[in-house]
């Protein structure tokens, strides 16, 4: 864990949160903190409400009742991209890739965004060269620079996942949510998927819904088991492991392999 984390400082807080669609109650008083600068993952079998957790964060849904706070602020009721300029971004589950465009082409227009300049608007080649700067250093980063003139809509699935986590860091995320990164692919894939985000989330937050209990034990610092819409523990991945609540409650045989 990195220094950030060690000094505990909740960058997301839960507090009493609760979501119904109808009569059903899905999230039903969850309170979960994330400290800054830690790996966390969010567990649990299907149908416990994770991505619903992770909705209510990001803002796509509206809690029917307690709070979201990033670095102390209520965010709970904002809209997704009011949330993602004060620092938490969203990848896999809302694609924006253009499959028409190159890579490179999709980088820059995310990155052309930040800096606020429009299609057209070019005038100080100054903002020119930091968007051909930045989306050089972004394709690196994501590890596709073989692949920056490849139309994005003819790039492998692990390919397209590593364009769309590019497309979320163009933000300039301080808090990274992840909804089954690696879902649907090889062994190969996940594990290049696993190391470019141990790689991008360096410097920042992580929360991750993952199934994979390989890639959650090699890739987080805390793990969070939510189980019928409340968090059961929370805890390092040894401990949770090792949690015979969460054995019998969840898992079993899949925590205990
Ligand atoms: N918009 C909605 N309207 C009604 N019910 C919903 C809605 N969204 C989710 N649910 C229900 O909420 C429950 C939790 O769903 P959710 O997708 O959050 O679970 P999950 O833990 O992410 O599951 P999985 O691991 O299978 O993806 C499910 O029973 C689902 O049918």
């Amino acid at each position: 864990m990195s220094a950030a984390a060690e000094q505990s400082r909740p960058v997301i807080r839960l507090d009493g949160l609760r979501k119904s669609f109808g009569a059903l109650e899905i999230i039903r008083g969850v309170e979960l903190d994330v400290q800054a600068g830690e790996r966390h993952a969010l567990i649990g079998p299907n149908g416990a409400g994770k991505s619903t957790l992770v909705g209510l964060i990001s803002g796509l849904l509206r809690p029917s009742g307690g709070r979201v706070l990033l670095n102390g602020r209520r965010i709970d009721g904002l809209s997704p991209e009011r949330i993602n300029r004060l620092g938490l971004a969203r990848s896999f589950q809302i694609t924006r890739i253009f499959p028409r465009l190159s890579v490179m082409e999709n980088l820059r227009l995310g990155i052309m965004a930040r800096h606020g300049i429009r299609f057209g608007a070019f005038r100080l080649a100054d903002s020119y060269e930091a968007v051909a700067r930045e989306t050089r250093e972004m394709l690196a980063t994501i590890r596709l620079g073989g692949r920056a003139d490849a139309p994005a809509g003819e790039l492998t699935y692990s390919e397209q996942r590593a364009l769309e986590l590019g497309l979320a860091l163009t933000t300039a995320p301080e808090v990274i949510l992840l909804d089954e990164p690696t879902a649907g692919m090889s062994r190969d894939e996940a594990d290049h998927v696993v190391a470019l985000i141990r790689d991008v989330t360096r410097d920042r937050t992580l929360l991750i819904i993952e199934h994979d209990m390989d890639v959650v034990f090699r890739l987080c610092d805390r793990v969070s088991v939510l189980v019928y819409g409340q968090i059961i523990a929370s805890g390092t991945p040894e401990a949770i492991r090792a949690d015979a609540r969460v054995q019998e409650a969840y898992l079993g045989s899949e925590v205990a392999a």
